[in-house]
């Protein structure tokens, strides 16, 4: 998500203030990352809650199985209760019937004939409901079971099988007591009395402990007719509570066999795995049930795993999706920095008045701006197919290489000195230019190449050397003026110190020349000037320099004299030369002058240049004195001169 300005609204006017200047905007990319990272979690809990309810359907499907095992398990075991009880009840019953009253039942156990471990107690009943005999020592005679549900049932002619009565408190041993009888019918089918077992309720639901099921697990046994013969649920027992309120009994109304998840609020409250059964030739049901949060603990344990595992793999998600969405934000703010700073280079790059140039270590031209092209003469690709030496005339190319080395050698330094030197445009002429380099260095620090920020000096070079030029010379004749003269003298003198030599010094002022600038005009008085000017040059040596001091006065020195006496010839040279008539103008108009010179000598006459010139000059006004055209020496010992 970015910001940005809204746009202008044409009347030049910004936001007003305090008010929400900036408009967001969803950027598309980081919708894109929003949405996919959204899916990605719906879709992971999607899987994850699918997982969950199916391991908890396996968990639940897996008990059910189970239980309908256990519950055919105890449905057998119930029924070799009964079918024992049965076989116990018809012995005893036929035993009664061959020996009577005198039947003895703790005699059968003795013998063994009857198995005390299976009952708990068993009676033969008269049919006035009396204990005839028994298998408990607390019985009599005295206890009627003619109330006894079993007894009221059997005296009514029926069927010889046997009955199953409701749990009843025992009158003999006085403990609850699931009572199983069996009728005696006498020959002519009239009521003779019963046969009477009494079972422990508990022991049909000792099965639970094998069955192990749990602490809160059930195990049921119940007739048809409503009734709970027995049930234990945990360590409770319960026997003859009624049946009707349960889920199992009215499930089995509709199917004799079933399996199901029962809410437990018929019982204790505990949802349980429930699996029933109707039970094959007797009007009983069994039921097992095991708690329903026991079945699912191993299977919740997982649910923890799965909802942490997801709950962690969303927050990844989520915070992958930021880190994107930030590195993205980030990415976009350096792209936008680098363009701009590329905006920034091609702006300075190409639009600067400067010619710069990217040089590789080596002297290759990597690249250059326009104005480098343009002050070359060169296009880029000329450019590049070309070392920074080969722009140079070749004496150039030794100090171009100090000064690549140099930058090399210090890359880090914060300015570059610049130098002064020449480039040889491509047309031949030469290009004075003021140049700084700079390194740019990579992250290890090395060199990567050279800016060349390259100032053209030509014009301003041009300039010095016209006004350096001026400043030494004549206009007029172009010769060096008194300044420049003097400068020479200084080291010719110097030498001459040096190597004990001589060196003269002329001056020398034209005679008339005020009278041809007034009758031929100052022009021609110019004309004249510059004439002389050249003869004098004509006259000296290439190390003499001649000068001119101004008006019609000019001046020569002369260097490595070997005699003093040169010093005289030189100035008669010129004398003559002088005399010698000037043709000027297009009429070349025939003009005579002459030259009045006067000399001195270092060392002959002085040591200092100033005063020399001034002995000479002296000399000259002499030889002006003596007639003109004349030469004549400073004042001094003349005769000495070597
Ligand atoms: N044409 C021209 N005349 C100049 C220039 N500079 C000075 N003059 C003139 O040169 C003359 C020099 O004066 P002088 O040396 O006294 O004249 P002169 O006739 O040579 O006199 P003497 O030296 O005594 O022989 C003056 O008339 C100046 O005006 C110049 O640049 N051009």
């Amino acid at each position: 998500m970015t910001f940005t300005r809204p746009p202008d609204r044409g009347d030049g006017k910004s936001p007003p203030a305090g008010g929400p200047s900036y408009r967001c905007r969803i950027r598309p990319l980081n919708a894109a990352i929003a949405a996919a990272c959204l899916l990605a979690v719906a879709a992971l809990w999607l899987i994850t809650l699918q997982r969950i309810a199916f391991e908890r359907d396996q968990a639940v499907a897996a008990a059910m199985k189970s239980n309908s095992n256990l519950a055919i398990a105890f449905e057998q075991q119930v029924f070799r209760t009964l079918k024992a009880a049965e076989q116990v009840a018809v012995f005893v019953r036929d035993r009664y019937l061959q020996q009577g009253p005198a039947v003895d039942l703790r005699k059968l156990i003795d013998q063994q004939l009857i198995r005390d471990s299976l009952f708990s107690i068993v009676s033969v009943v008269s049919e006035d409901g009396s204990i005839l005999s028994s298998t408990s020592r607390q019985a009599s005679s005295a206890i009627s079971y003619a109330d006894r549900e079993f007894f009221v049932a059997h005296r009514t002619p029926g069927t010889d099988t046997l009955y199953i009565s409701q749990p009843v408190l025992g009158r003999v041993s006085n403990l609850w007591q699931i009572p199983m009888s069996l009728r005696i019918s006498r020959p002519d089918g009239s009521f003779g009395g019963v046969v009477v077992m009494s079972v422990p309720p508990t022991d049909f639901t000792d099965f639970y402990l094998q069955a192990d099921l749990g602490q809160q697990g059930l195990l049921e046994l119940s007739s048809l007719d409503g009734r709970v013969l027995s049930r234990k649920t945990g360590s409770r027992n319960e026997f003859g509570l009624g049946a009707a309120s349960l889920a199992w009994f009215q499930h089995r109304q509709a199917r004799p066999e079933g399996k199901f998840v029962d809410d437990g609020k018929a019982i204790d409250g505990v949802a349980r795995i429930v699996s029933y059964r109707t039970m094959a030739g007797y009007p009983l049901m069994v039921t097992v049930g095991t708690a329903y949060e026991d079945e699912l603990a191993p299977t919740r344990q997982r649910e923890s795993s799965y909802l942490l595992m997801a709950s962690g793999a969303t927050l990844a998600l989520l915070m992958l999706a930021c880190l994107l969405i930030l590195m993205l934000a980030r990415q976009r703010t350096a792209v936008s920095a680098v363009r701009a700073s590329e905006a920034l280079f091609r702006a300075t790059f190409h639009q600067a008045a400067m010619g710069i140039a990217h040089i590789a270590t080596d002297g290759r031209i990597i690249g250059a701006n326009e104005k480098f092209c343009l002050m070359l003469g060169y296009g880029q690709d000329e450019l590049r197919a070309r070392t920074i030496f080969e722009l140079g005339d070749r004496h150039e190319e030794e100090r171009v290489r100090q000064q690549i080395l140099q930058r090399l050698s210090t890359p880090l330094a914060p300015s570059s000195p610049e130098i002064e030197k020449t480039y040889r445009r491509k047309d031949g002429s030469i290009l004075w230019v003021c140049e700084a380099l700079s390194a740019v260095t990579g992250a290890d620090g090395q060199t990567r190449f050279l800016v060349a920020v390259t100032q053209d000096i030509t014009a301003r070079k041009a300039l010095e050397e016209r006004l350096s030029h001026a400043a030494l010379h004549d206009p007029l004749t172009g010769l060096p003026n008194r300044l420049m003269f003097m400068d020479r003298f200084d080291q010719v003198l110097e030498s001459a110190r040096r190597h004990g030599g001589l060196a003269g010094i002329l001056y020398i002022d034209l005679d008339g020349f005020k009278e041809i600038n007034d009758k031929l005009g100052h022009a021609t008085g110019d004309q004249l000037l510059c004439e002389v000017g050249r003869r004098l040059q004509s006259c000296v040596r290439a190390e003499d320099t001649a000068a001119r001091f101004g008006g019609d006065e000019f001046g020569v020195v002369l260097a490595s004299l070997g005699r003093a006496a040169d010093c005289e010839a030189v100035a008669w040279k010129i004398i003559d030369a002088m005399a010698a008539p000037f043709g000027l103008g297009a009429d070349s108009t025939v003009i005579r002058v002459s030259a009045s010179v006067g000399a001195a000598v270092y060392p002959v006459h002085g040591a200092e240049a100033a005063i020399l010139l001034n002995l000479a000059d002296t000399a000259m006004y002499a030889a002006k004195n003596a007639g003109r055209n004349q030469f004549s020496w400073a004042p001094g010992s003349l005769p000495a001169l070597p």
